[in-house]
């Protein structure tokens, strides 16, 4: 089947509308259920089984394809150097705006990808990790600037990828709490030789940023194989944003050990225009001036519409 039949053009990218998107892999079978995608779904996100079967069976489809192809070419570097072939997990990268739903996409992605027989072992690992710890970002007067690209202690994340990619047999990640806002203290996500090993941020597309101390010109996205930016307008991700403020103030801040636990008692109104000043001062410039530029980089990029499902593929196949 021809899945588009546009002139020639010089654009390094194929752009593909959903239907045509969701027609590419009609043989490949659904490995999840209705239950499943319940358990994988973000607060505040309608995915749903149709979402999965249209966007994410294809997706799983061209990325075990991609793994095959990648594991093949490691092979035929192996035997040039003849060197024995080692497993070099295959790294994929997620990136987009707070409040776009990359941490679902990244969840699907991972559940889709293990039911292959090629990849049975998928990691998730969230860059929120590598966020400094509060007292730290407050030390730097970054508290405000949480998300930013100096808000995250990158070295340690190029250090853990580099160790990924090496092949270590376990790599320790630090964890971040939403709840409480904050790293945990002791806490570890230890990552031991996935097949696959799915990063999920809003970081993970910035180029390197040398500085006076730091030389190194190694981005986050150098260890990548492949990488998705999930897209969608500002102004419906600013509404998801304040959506998903409202639905948290009559749960997660109520908990007594939230950080948000003193807007757990605001009106409608009060939370609406809290979530919004947030958004404003915090959310939108970082998506303004450090994730939308990254999007050009990504291989794939999902656009979604307002009602969250996506509505637009693009394929980089150049
Ligand atoms: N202040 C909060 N308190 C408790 N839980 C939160 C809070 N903020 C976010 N969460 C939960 O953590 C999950 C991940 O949030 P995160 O901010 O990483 O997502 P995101 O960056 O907005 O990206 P996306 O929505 O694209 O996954 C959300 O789905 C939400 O349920
Ligand atoms: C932790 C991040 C940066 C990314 O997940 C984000 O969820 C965040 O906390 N942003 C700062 C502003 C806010 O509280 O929404």
């Amino acid at each position: 089947m021809r899945a588009h039949l546009a002139a020639p053009s010089s654009s390094p990218y194929v752009d593909l509308d959903r239907a045509v998107w969701s027609r590419l892999s009609e043989s490949t079978p659904l490995p999840l259920t209705d239950d499943d995608v319940a358990r994988l779904r973000g607060l505040g996100d309608p995915i749903d089984l149709a979402e999965v079967d249209a966007v994410y069976r294809p997706l799983s489809r061209l990325l075990n394809l991609y793994v095959t192809a990648t594991s093949g070419l490691h092979e035929a570097t192996s035997t040039f150097l003849r060197e024995e072939t080692g497993n070099t997990p295959y790294v994929i990268g997620v990136a987009g705006s707070v409040a776009v739903g990359k941490s679902t996409t990244a969840r699907v992605l991972r559940e889709m990808l293990a039911r292959w027989p090629e990849t049975p072992r998928v990691e998730l690992i969230t860059t929120d990790g590598f966020l400094y710890p509060n007292a730290e970002l407050a030390r730097r007067g970054l508290m405000d600037r949480k998300g930013f690209p100096e808000s995250y202690d990158r070295r340690a994340l190029i250090r853990f990828l580099s160790k990924v990619k090496a092949g270590h047999a376990e790599v320790r990640a630090p964890v971040y709490d939403h709840l409480t806002y904050d790293i945990v203290p002791g806490a570890e996500a230890v990552v031991r030789k996935p097949d696959v090993l799915v990063v999920e941020g809003l970081n993970v597309l910035q180029p390197a940023r040398p500085s006076a101390h730091d030389e190194s010109t190694v981005a986050v996205s150098d260890f990548f194989d492949f990488s998705i930016y999930v897209d969608a307008r500002t102004r419906n991700i600013r509404q998801w944003y304040v959506d998903r403020f409202l639905a948290l103030r009559r749960t997660a801040f109520a908990r007594p050990e939230s950080y948000f636990r003193r807007y757990a008692d605001l009106t409608d109104e009060q939370a609406v225009e809290r979530a919004k000043s947030i958004w404003d001062a915090i959310n939108a410039p970082n998506l303004e001036q450090n994730i939308l530029p990254t999007r050009g980089r990504a291989t794939l990029v999902l656009t979604k519409g307002s009602d969250h499902s996506v509505q637009r593929v693009r394929l980089r196949k150049l």
